[in-house]
């Protein structure tokens, strides 16, 4: 059953919605993942390196949503790397589907009833600071959420003591120790002169911003903006979840009338695709040594 109850802004998916679901997985998977991942678009090729596989389509999964967007295969993918158990969602949700953000965040709590510790989110985003080039990695240091501050927000609702609580902190969202390490795999992998640490600022969507936005998201402080992750991040730090938010520059956002540029998804999924593999291989090198790390300061 598809049993979300959403009231204005406000969304509770009940405990028994989330039991349900995970319970279902349990059932049918003998993998335990302690790290999960979230593919951004085009980036579902992460999953590729993992071994013994097992894929489930989101719409065989009890109260999933189903992904309608190009470039999110819509698959939950289970499997190792590294001796790792981990959990790959090929394909994640956006408000701009029509999705609430309970919806959109349904698997974050997913994971965590499964036992898993840490979230790795991808995703594809415009470039705003000026020194950005496509393909860039961004690191996500911190966030504006900007859906958030029109009431828009995932947490809206009762609070679920059992999840975490009423006014979570989120001036530490995205982990320093992840962050270091993922600064010293790049360094290992030969690819530091492409990865910079910057703020993602989240915005509905569909549209790509108009050129007065997009500078107005600059003199807030953005560097870069993209139409996903933030209620994902904010549920895993709500939760308890480690957070290392990896945003790949697809395009630069336009600032200036001059420019001739005209950004699409199909650009953005073109970049996406030209760094799959290097990102795969940060991916994969990140999910053993956050596992790693986890078991030794616990
Ligand atoms: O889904 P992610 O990786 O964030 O992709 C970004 O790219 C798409 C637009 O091209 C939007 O979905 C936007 O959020
Ligand atoms: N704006 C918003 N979302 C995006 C962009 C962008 O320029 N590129 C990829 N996702």
């Amino acid at each position: 059953s598809r049993t979300m109850h959403c009231k204005g802004n406000s969304c509770s998916c009940s405990f028994e919605d989330y039991k349900l679901t995970t319970q279902w997985l349990l059932n049918h998977t003998s993998h335990r993942p302690k790290v999960a991942v979230i593919c951004g678009s085009g980036l579902g090729l992460l999953a590729d390196g993992a071994a013994n596989k097992q894929t489930f389509r989101y719409q065989d999964i009890p109260n999933f949503p189903v992904s309608t967007v190009a470039g999110h295969e819509g698959c939950l993918v289970f499997g190792t790397i590294e001796g790792t158990s981990c959990v790959f969602m090929q394909g994640h949700f956006h408000l701009y589907e029509g999705y609430s953000l309970c919806q959109v965040t349904l698997p974050v709590r997913i994971f965590k009833l499964m036992g898993v510790e840490s979230l790795l989110v991808t995703n594809a985003s415009g470039g705003i600071c000026p020194d950005f080039k496509v393909g860039d990695i961004m690191i996500i240091k911190d966030h504006i959420n900007l859906p958030g501050f029109a009431g828009q927000h995932p947490l809206c609702g009762p609070n679920d003591e059992r999840f975490g609580i009423r006014f979570p902190c989120m001036s530490d969202a995205y982990s320093k120790d992840l962050r270091r390490l993922v600064l010293e795999a790049g360094l290992e992998l030969g690819c530091n002169d492409f990865i910079r640490e910057g703020v993602y600022c989240m915005v509905s969507g569909p549209n790509f911003e108009t050129i007065a936005e997009a500078r107005m998201l600059r003199i807030l402080g953005c560097d870069s903006v993209g139409m996903s992750t933030v209620p994902e991040v904010t549920v895993a730090k709500h939760c308890g979840l480690r957070v290392l938010g990896l945003s790949l520059i697809t395009n630069k956002v336009s600032l200036d009338y001059s420019r001739e540029e005209k950004v699409n998804h199909e650009e953005v999924l073109q970049i996406s695709k030209m760094r799959a593999e290097v990102l795969q291989k940060l991916v994969a090198t990140m999910i053993s040594r956050c596992q790693q790390q986890s078991i030794n300061t616990h």
